[in-house]
């Protein structure tokens, strides 16, 4: 017997022009509302000890159907099956009460996944123990972190082994040291036959963790396979989601344009590539014109992490190197990064054409987020880039 069945499930909200108009709802007054479609026919099944992942680009649909697998929303249409008890870690803050102490929200948010007020007490120490904010426990929740809540709610959610175990992206707000205890914790449990269903951008997560993913575009279910032929479909999409945007929004470019920036593709040992492993080889081709006379000419980039710091940029003046700028001439350079040990995650590559050291001299041409790319990791370490380790021991 499936664990979730979801049949046919479609979700529409209603848009309400004001909360004026929300308000005159309630009352059976309704002219102006639009309806919005979230999801639309969504039909899968999860059978007992089957780890899947949900994935869709932002505002894809992924939280609402979880939502309503947990039962915190109902469906428009469609029905949903769900034979056994659910934990879960929805978006950080869903039942949680700022005014009240961890402890205290312990106590309700185990009473929303089911457990009895006996059980929550039985298992408190351990919940405290697990989330390590002894300290905190008795203080309000509004003057936890997002970490630390996020810690809170884990501990609640996993306190008892539940059949399904449901994740939102709210484990990407922890620290790096209590993701894998997540993980672990996810995992041991996953061992003993507990199904999972986890929403993440994060591919290596979603590799490790998850033998199927479903990929979810506009509230439509595009895909139901393995994860790597998911991931492979999703870049292709995102790919595609930046090219268009580029091409029709003139925001994210800027310049005088007397150079003008034409292509910025990746590849990975010579093939195009949107996906890399940390630690290859991987090269960046620019494509540019030259469309009037400038007095010189710098070719820079800057990768970003998905949440815009910067991780590492350089351009052709600090590598001493002239690239051709011929009025008139069309040209492609390579930067190669022999070694591009970055941690897992999605980078996007901005790329700049001007002149001298920095952009804010004779900036032709500045492209944002001209590229995007996924790295994932085989290897485990804390921060953005491995560096070379050595391990030595003095007697
Ligand atoms: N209560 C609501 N009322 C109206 N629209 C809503 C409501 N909840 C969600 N939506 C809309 O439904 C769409 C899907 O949202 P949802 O949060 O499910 O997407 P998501 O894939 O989880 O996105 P993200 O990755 O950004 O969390 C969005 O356009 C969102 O604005």
């Amino acid at each position: 017997m499936a664990l979730i069945k979801v049949n046919n499930l479609s979700k529409c909200f209603r848009i309400y022009p004001s909360r004026r108009h929300k308000l005159a709802s309630l009352f059976g007054i309704d002219s102006h509302s639009i309806q919005k479609w979230t999801l639309k026919n969504i039909t899968f099944s999860i059978d007992p000890g089957e780890s899947v992942a949900i994935i869709g680009r932002n505002g894809s649909g992924k939280s609402t159907l979880l939502k309503i697998i947990c039962q915190t929303l109902h469906p428009t249409e469609g029905e949903i099956i769900v034979n056994g008890r659910i934990g879960a870690l929805l978006e950080l803050g869903i039942g949680f009460h700022e005014e009240l102490s961890g402890r205290e929200n312990v106590y309700i948010s185990g009473q929303l996944l089911g457990m009895s007020r006996h059980e929550i007490e039985i298992r408190m120490e351990e919940i405290i123990n697990f989330s390590e904010l002894s300290e905190y426990i008795d203080i309000p929740l509004k003057k936890y972190s997002s970490g630390m809540q996020m810690r809170l709610a884990f501990s609640v959610a996993t306190a008892l082994r539940p059949a399904i175990l449901i994740v939102d992206e709210a484990l990407s707000v922890g620290d790096a040291y209590f993701q894998h205890k997540c993980f672990d914790r996810i995992k041991q449990f996953q061992k003993s036959g507990t199904s999972l269903l986890f929403v993440s951008h994060d591919p290596l997560a979603i590799k490790t963790l998850c033998e199927r993913a479903i990929l979810i575009d506009k509230g439509i279910m595009l895909a139901d396979d393995h994860p790597a032929a998911i991931l492979d479909y999703y870049n292709a999409l995102i790919a595609r989601a930046e090219n268009n945007k580029i091409s029709i929004d003139e925001g994210v470019r800027s310049g005088s344009g007397e150079a003008k920036l034409t292509a910025v593709d990746i590849f990975n040992e010579n093939e195009p590539a949107q996906v890399v492993l940390s630690g290859s080889k991987i090269k960046l081709r620019v494509s540019y014109k030259v469309i009037k006379k400038i007095p010189d000419l710098t070719i820079g980039f800057l990768i970003k992490d998905r949440v815009g710091n910067e991780v590492f940029g350089s351009n052709t003046y600090v590598l001493q190197k002239t690239p051709p700028f011929v009025q008139g001439g069309q040209y492609q350079v390579i930067f190669e990064l022999p070694d591009f040990r970055l941690a897992a995650g999605s980078y996007n590559i901005s790329v700049a054409l001007h002149s001298s050291y920095h952009h804010l001299s004779n900036n032709y041409d500045w492209w944002d987020h001209a590229a995007t790319i996924t790295v994932i990791s085989e290897q485990i370490f804390a921060g953005v880039v491995r560096l070379d380790t050595q391990y030595c021991e003095l007697i």
